[in-house]
């Protein structure tokens, strides 16, 4: 088997993109970063990576983030009064976003033991009337993507069933980085029930605990469309903002496409659950 061009080229609703790692919304990248979300997203663009803004907790304008060059999909909060998603949601595809992205598992204020100073100090600029989430008022917009995460038992075939009543292109198997409720099982043990309950009827992505080439390789074999990172980005982030990202992605990349040629893969349409070991 020739492995000397191996491509990570892949499709996503019926576009193309060059690789089936996105960075995942996570809130304040400032506080890893003096450059935050401007810093992460020309990373993304140096990867060829899709980037997620979070509308809700950031605090760099997003007219800055918009000026970075790449594709980017938008993050939204379910958020209270539906008036703020109804300027959201219409903007989104004027402003480039050929995707929103919700996350459904957090239909409370979270419980915190505590919350560190400086995100505190990071919270004060955020828009009060954002924060004020999160009760589910109206899933059904057309072309958006349901972001679906365990804290409401997302995780399980059951849910997924009912999430794809709601028309979503994209279903994410996630179980938030284990950041809502304790003792959730792992995303990736939950992956190929809920694809095989999508059945089609949507893709199928997943995050949380995708730390590497390997980990990715494993989730595009059960059945998983496209991965997403979170905390390695930030920690990248943290370590030396830009050229960290940068080098988060590199290293996932090049993890993903040597791990291909040790398979024999040469293109992602070709990973299939045949390369994993079976108990
Ligand atoms: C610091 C931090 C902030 C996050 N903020 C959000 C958020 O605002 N909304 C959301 O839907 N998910 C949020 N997430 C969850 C991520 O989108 C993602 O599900 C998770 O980080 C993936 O797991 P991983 O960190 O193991 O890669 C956050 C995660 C982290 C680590």
């Amino acid at each position: 088997m020739d492995v000397s061009e191996i491509s990570l080229k892949t499709t996503i609703f019926g576009s193309i993109y060059e690789l089936p790692i996105l960075i995942a919304t996570s809130a304040c990248h400032c506080l890893a970063h003096v450059d935050g979300e401007v810093a992460t997203a020309r990373a993304a663009t140096e990867t060829q990576c899709i980037f997620t803004y979070n509308s809700t907790f950031s605090n760099m304008p997003e007219e800055k983030v918009l000026q970075t060059l790449g594709p980017k999909f938008l993050h939204i909060y379910l958020t209270k009064p539906i008036e703020i998603l109804e300027q959201i949601v219409p903007q989104a595809d004027k402003k480039g976003y050929p995707a929103i992205f919700i996350t459904c598992d957090q239909p409370h204020e979270r419980i915190r033991d505590f919350v560190l100073p400086l995100f505190e100090e990071a919270s004060k600029n955020i828009d009060p009337e954002l924060m004020k989430n999160m009760s589910i008022p109206n899933l059904n917009i057309p072309g958006i993507i349901v972001k679906q995460h365990f804290g409401t038992g997302i995780l399980s075939p059951i849910d997924a069933e009912l999430a794809i009543k709601y028309g979503p292109n994209v279903i994410i198997v996630s179980n938030h980085g284990g950041r809502l409720i304790d003792t959730v099982p792992p995303a990736i043990q939950c992956l190929e029930d809920v694809v095989n309950a999508v059945d089609g009827r949507a893709e199928v992505f997943v995050d949380t605990g995708i730390r590497s080439g390997t980990d990715a390789l494993k989730a595009l074999a059960l059945g998983a469309r496209a991965v997403l990172i979170g905390r390695s980005i930030l920690y990248g982030l943290a370590c030396s903002g830009q050229d960290g990202v940068r080098r988060v992605l590199d290293i996932l990349k090049h993890e993903l496409v040597y791990d291909m040629a040790c398979c024999g893969l040469t293109s992602i349409d070709k990973i299939n659950k045949d390369i994993l070991y079976k108990h």
